[in-house]
């Protein structure tokens, strides 16, 4: 019931499509044997902001990667870590992932992972990409994207591993997944 009424109050979704906050969660630290050698680079802004709000129980988690929340390595040991970090505290029982960027939700996978990096980078950067999705589809806590500009590709993944989906309603925002049209093929899980 709380968890309905704070997605339903000014704090929930429809705020989060049109305006944004500033608080950051402190939440204990729990790292997957996977993320371990992944570790935050200090000297850039982090890439995820949390706000968890202990009386509703919801977390909002504002993806804040300028310019257009592509899915990197580092962006997606981040956001994994925060939903750990999230999903150790009993006391979350939801979380709404969201843009901080304006007019894009997430453009994917971040083509410059792609191409001229070593089989070791690729191969972390895809176990990440795999990573990212099983956590989220997994997740114990009820999770809602709510998709608050373009979300094509690893985009459209990230809110399809969500229990539910909420767009903002604009002909410019566009979803789905391209991967054909750019050449790509997914590797075998
Ligand atoms: C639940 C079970 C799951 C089972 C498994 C399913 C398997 C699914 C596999 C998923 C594989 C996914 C693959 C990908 O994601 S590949 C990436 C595909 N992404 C795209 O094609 C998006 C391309 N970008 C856009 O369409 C637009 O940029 C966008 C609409 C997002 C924003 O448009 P806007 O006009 O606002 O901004 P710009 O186009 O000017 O871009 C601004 C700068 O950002 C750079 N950029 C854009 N996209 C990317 C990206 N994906 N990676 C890296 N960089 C990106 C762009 O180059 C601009 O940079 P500069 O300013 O330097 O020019």
């Amino acid at each position: 019931m709380a968890l309905r009424a704070a997605l339903r109050s000014r704090s929930g979704l429809s705020g989060l499509l049109s305006q944004r906050s500033s608080c950051s969660s402190d939440i204990r630290m729990c790292v997957s044997p996977l993320l371990v050698p992944q570790e935050r680079n200090y000297s850039t802004p982090p890439k995820i902001r949390v706000e968890f709000d202990q009386s509703t129980g919801v977390a909002v988690m504002h993806m804040q990667s300028p310019p257009v929340n592509s899915l990197s390595l580092d962006f997606l040991t981040e956001l994994c870590i925060s939903v750990e970090k999230l999903e150790m505290d009993k006391s979350c029982r939801g979380l709404i992932i969201t843009s901080a960027q304006p007019k894009v939700f997430s453009a994917g996978l971040d083509i410059t992972e792609m191409y001229g990096k070593s089989p070791e980078h690729c191969g972390a950067f895809w176990r990440s990409v795999q990573e990212m999705w099983l956590k989220l589809y997994g997740s114990n806590m009820v999770t809602i994207a709510a998709i608050n500009g373009s979300s094509p590709a690893g985009g459209c993944l990230m809110a399809m591993t969500c229990d539910y989906r909420i767009m903002a309603d604009n002909p410019r925002y566009n979803i789905g997944l391209n991967e054909t049209q750019l050449g790509i093929v997914a590797p075998f899980w």
